[in-house]
């Protein structure tokens, strides 16, 4: 018996890049030092056809998901939910401390991200809930499957699949 066709859209752009500072802990107390990346990222979204035999629009999507990466191009980004690096706004700065280090930012040069840690997979979790906004807000939307891959460095992807429910 044939089985019913199941349908993916796929989105990544050279534009679809974001280039940003972090610096992430691991290993318990280990803590980087303030580092870039040029990040990629992109988007697979699952679900039946609609009227217009789509998934979803590529140009939404597309679209959508450059407004996510525009957000976070030329800035810092900073973890406000890590259990070890405190991040303080005080008028137009942002200070975050681990242990004994300190860094002062201008508030417009940061992003503060509510994630653990500024790790590939989060940052792709934390896309992948900008972008479920947008859909859940699409009545006619039945995605069932958002996926979102980011790369840190050449070759180095992580990747982040939310149901919709
Ligand atoms: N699964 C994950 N592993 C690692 C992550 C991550 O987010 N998810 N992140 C890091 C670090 O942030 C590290 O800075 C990654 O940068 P990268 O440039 O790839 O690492 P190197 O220090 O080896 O840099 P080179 O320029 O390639 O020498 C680590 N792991």
């Amino acid at each position: 018996m044939n089985q019913a066709p199941q349908y993916k859209v796929r989105v990544t752009k050279d534009h679809l890049v974001f280039s940003a500072a972090h610096f992430i802990t691991f290993n318990g107390t280990i803590c980087e030092r303030l580092h870039g990346h040029n990040w990629r990222v992109a988007a697979e979204l699952s679900g039946p056809l609609d009227e217009n035999g789509y998934v979803f629009d590529f140009i939404a999507l597309r679209d959508q998901l450059q407004k996510t990466v525009n957000a976070l191009d030329h800035r810092v980004l900073l973890p406000t939910q890590h259990p070890m690096i405190q991040v303080i706004e005080e008028n137009n700065e942002v200070q975050a401390t681990f242990e004994d280090r300190r860094w002062v930012f201008p508030r417009e040069d940061c992003i503060l991200l509510p994630v653990a840690n500024t790790t590939a997979e989060l940052i792709a979790h934390w896309i992948g809930q900008q972008l479920l906004t947008v859909i859940g807000s699409r009545e006619s939307s039945q995605i069932d499957l958002v996926q979102i891959e980011v790369e840190e460095n050449f070759g180095q992807w992580a990747i982040c699949q939310l149901r919709v429910s």
